[in-house]
């Protein structure tokens, strides 16, 4: 395990203990990252759906796979399509708000895998934030509901809905997005996330007659102490929410597109054990993974981009382009770039 949390931290500001401690969590769970098989099982979901797909025959393409930190990398698969003879890629990546993190990282190792390749690499369109797509929101609606209703019977209408996303470094999140477009004080990231919990929230709603209270929380940070990242943790909130008499909470880890390691361990194990002491019922929704209407808009986000559609997204901030700007999502200020 350590070589990946190596490869997922060079160059950052992360205190070794937290490596140690982040090992821990995958040890648990058989040392293993969930993640490489929930990629798995989407493609095969999408191979199911794109072959289906007979009256599209766009969508009829090949499917790759790379990682970002462990194999099989986006260098080897960059390779691979090149011998393959592939000349133009669209590539998804699984994670659907903007931030560095959360995006122009994905471009910036998609750039040095093409360079690492040289000339003959072929093309790679990454698609744009689809975080208030209507298939990742319906998807969250769907588990949702099925979270709440897993809550005893007298405690659903009383509970809180808690929208969980990766914190991370408060000037981060306000470089987020495109410098050009006004997302408030704390930039895109919290605005995207701020639309989708309301989204999801209308929705569910609408479908189950009655409405719940709803907040965004934040989980997973690293880094050190001295430096600001998104609050509240979702510890530090359940123990105020207890506190004010809430006794049951549906947790929704909106920030994320399946359930890997943040969320089987920071939310599954971590968060669950902290509502238990205080006495809070809990559960959790799952994350979109190979849900249908996840999988299918994965074909839509395709053809969007293939037939150069404007992007097509539910809430005020939905991407008006297609390809951001060099400047947006950037990790510090730009006097401070490393
Ligand atoms: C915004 C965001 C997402 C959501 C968007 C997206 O999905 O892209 C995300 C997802 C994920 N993060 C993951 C794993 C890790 N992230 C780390 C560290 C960090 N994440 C950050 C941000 C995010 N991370 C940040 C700002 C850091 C600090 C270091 C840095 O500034 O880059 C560390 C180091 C140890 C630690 O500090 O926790 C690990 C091991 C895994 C794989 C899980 C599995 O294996 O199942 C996934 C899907
Ligand atoms: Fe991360």
């Amino acid at each position: 395990m350590i070589p990946f949390l190596e490869n997922v931290t060079r160059g950052r500001n992360i205190p070794r203990e937290r490596l140690a401690e982040v090992g821990e969590h995958y040890y648990l769970f058989g040392g293993v990252s969930p993640i490489n098989q929930q990629c798995r099982d989407l493609i095969a979901a999408l191979r199911t759906r794109f072959e289906a797909e007979s009256a599209e025959p766009l969508l009829r393409l090949p499917i790759y796979w790379g990682n970002r930190n462990w194999q099989p990398y986006i260098e080897d698969t960059v390779a691979r399509m090149a011998k393959d003879g592939v000349r133009r890629v669209i590539a998804l990546a699984t994670s659907a708000f903007s931030s560095y993190s959360s995006h122009r990282q994905y471009l910036e190792d998609i750039d040095r895998a093409r360079r690492a390749y040289g000339p003959e690499a072929p093309e790679i369109d990454l698609i744009r934030p689809y975080f208030d797509h209507p298939g990742f929101i319906d998807s969250f609606v769907d588990t949702t509901r099925t979270a709440l209703a897993e809550l005893p019977p007298d405690l659903r209408t009383q509970a809180r809905l808690l929208y969980s996303a990766h914190s991370i470094p408060v000037t981060m999140a306000q470089l987020s997005g495109d410098p050009a477009i006004d997302y408030g004080s704390e930039g895109a990231y919290v605005a995207q996330l701020s639309e989708v919990a309301r989204l999801v929230t209308e929705r569910l709603a609408a479908a189950q007659g009655y409405e719940l209270p709803y907040e965004l929380v934040y989980q997973s940070r690293s880094g050190p102490p001295s430096q600001p990242w998104l609050e509240p943790d979702i510890n530090d909130r359940l123990r105020e929410l207890a506190a004010e008499g809430v006794t049951a909470v549906v947790v929704v880890p909106h920030g994320f597109v399946s359930d890997h390691m943040e969320v089987k361990f920071d939310l599954d194990v971590e968060a669950s054990q902290t509502a238990r002491d205080l006495g809070i019922a809990m559960t959790r929704a799952r994350c979109p993974g190979t849900h249908p209407a996840f999988v299918a808009m994965v074909g839509e986000l395709v053809a969007e981009r293939t037939r150069g559609d404007p992007p097509a997204g539910l809430s005020r901030h939905t991407s008006r382009v297609h390809v951001c700007p060099p400047d947006c999502c950037r990790k510090n200020q730009p006097q401070a770039a490393t």
